[in-house]
This record gives C-alpha cells, sequence and structure tokens, in this order.
C-alpha cells in the first residue's frame, strides 16, 4: 500500500482568509503525524495565496516524517529550496489566476530549463519529483532529468463525470506507472484524490505515495465541527481550562 503524504495548503488557506495566526499548518502538522501521516507536503505558490515562507522554514524544522515542498520551477523557489532543503522537492506549474493546480507540469517541452532545475536540487542532495500528467512523452522526459520521482496527476480521473471515463483515465494512471518504473523512476501520485475515490489509486502497482490535501481538510473541519463549538461553549461560561 502506499504512504501517504498530507497536504495541509488549506489550513493556511482558512489562516490566510483573516492574516491572522490561527490555524497554524505547522500545528496541524504535528497533529497530521500524530494520526499517522508518512510525509508533509506544502505548496509554496509564487502569489503566497496559502502556505507562507515562514511556514516552510519552521515545518523543516519540525516535520519528524518528510517535508515535500511544491513549487513552480523558477529561479525564486529553487533558491528557497536550496537554502531550507526540505526532503523533496516536487516541481508543479503554477498560473496566477488559477483556483487550483490545472494539468500536470510540460516537461517534454522545457526537458533543458527543467533539467537543469533538477540537477542543480538533485546535486544538493534535494531529491525531485515532477507533478505531471501519465503520458509517455512526459514520463521519457522526466526520465530523461534523472528526476527520482514523478507524481502522476490525478485530476481527471477525480473528476471524471462517469464510470467509463473514471476507467480510462485509471488505466491511463496504471501504464503511467508502468511505464515509469521500467525507466527507474519511482511514482506518487495526487490532486483531487478523496476518501471516496481514492482506493483504486493506492491499489495500482508499484505506487508508493499519495499526496491528499484539500478533502482531509474539509474533513477534519467537519468533524471537529461539535468539539468546537463545546469548547467555546465552555469558553463563554468562563469554563475553558
Ligand atoms: C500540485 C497540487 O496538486 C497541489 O499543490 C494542489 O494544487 C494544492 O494546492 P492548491 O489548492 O493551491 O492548488
Ligand atoms: N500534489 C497533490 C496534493 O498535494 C494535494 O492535492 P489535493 O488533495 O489538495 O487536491
Amino acid at each position: 500500500m502506499p504512504t501517504l503524504g498530507v497536504n495541509i495548503d488549506h489550513i493556511a488557506t482558512i489562516r490566510q482568509a483573516r492574516r491572522t495566526v490561527e490555524p497554524d499548518p505547522v500545528a496541524a502538522a504535528v497533529l497530521a503525524e500524530l494520526g499517522g501521516a508518512d510525509g508533509i507536503t506544502v505548496h509554496l505558490r509564487e502569489d503566497r495565496r496559502h502556505i507562507q515562507d515562514r511556514d516552510v522554514r519552521l515545518l523543516r524544522q519540525t516535520v519528524r516524517t518528510h517535508l515535500n515542498l511544491e513549487c513552480a520551477p523558477t529561479s525564486e523557489m529553487v533558491a528557497i529550496a536550496l537554502d531550507i532543503k526540505p526532503d523533496y522537492v516536487t516541481l508543479v506549474p503554477e498560473k496566477r489566476e488559477e483556483v487550483t493546480t490545472e494539468g500536470g507540469l510540460d516537461v517534454a517541452s522545457s526537458i533543458d530549463r527543467i533539467g537543469e532545475i533538477v540537477t542543480s536540487l538533485q546535486n544538493a542532495l534535494i531529491p525531485v519529483s515532477l507533478f505531471i500528467d501519465a503520458e509517455k512523452a512526459q514520463i521519457e522526459a522526466a526520465a530523461t532529468m534523472k528526476a527520482k520521482f514523478i507524481e502522476l496527476h490525478t485530476g481527471c480521473y477525480a473528476e471524471a463525470k462517469d464510470e467509463a471515463s473514471r476507467e480510462k483515465e485509471l488505466a491511463a494512471l496504471a501504464k503511467g506507472c508502468e511505464i515509469a518504473i521500467a525507466a527507474g523512476i519511482r511514482v506518487n501520485a495526487g490532486h483531487g484524490l478523496t476518501y471516496w475515490n481514492v482506493y483504486p489509486v493506492a491499489c495500482l502497482e508499484g505506487m508508493e505515495e499519495l499526496n491528499i490535501g484539500h478533502t482531509i481538510i474539509s474533513r477534519a473541519a467537519l468533524v471537529g465541527m461539535e468539539r468546537a463549538v463545546r469548547e467555546m461553549k465552555q469558553a463563554i461560561r468562563g469554563a475553558r481550562d
């Protein structure tokens, strides 16, 4: 079974909605690890819409499992990664106006530019994962760059509208795993996975780690609601510890 990397971006989304100090993603990472997370993932976006530089620096010191820093392949982000030294870096595409990551990184069209970034990070002993679609040309480009990992983008699978399309997307992910593993690349996957659609992806041969965020943070907000209200009632009564 694959391991679970918990993406805590959207704890920071809630904090940034008020530009305050709570909820703290660093505290969320500790709780995620207590719950069994095998790794912590954060996406430091260029527009800093959720995770902040301070979060990544503190997480580097506090995460006890492994820290996966997702970032765009830009010189600013490479400099941050080289300074902070996460356990691995996942290069992802980024558009300022998008609501969430749309599609995988097109590494096949930028072998020289992205290959240089992969080499500089891996020379600094930071393994690189490339967040790509499960397409042969993209996987072969990742192999050319000698990236240690790929992360297969599961968004199309997650958004499939009917069973036939979901099966087609799952088959593409399975084929992607097969091609990558044959090329000596380790395989992770993520984006849009939920409690309801995760199992078939978890069963794919050779899948190492699933990075999951939004659905876990959403569920955490709901399963914690009753207790949070009870604690506020106690606080109003002056009875909170
Ligand atoms: C690359 C990826 O799938 C995650 O980083 C995801 O995008 C979560 O962050 P956002 O919600 O900011 O897109
Ligand atoms: N790389 C995918 C990720 O970290 C989490 O994506 P999501 O579960 O928030 O869609």
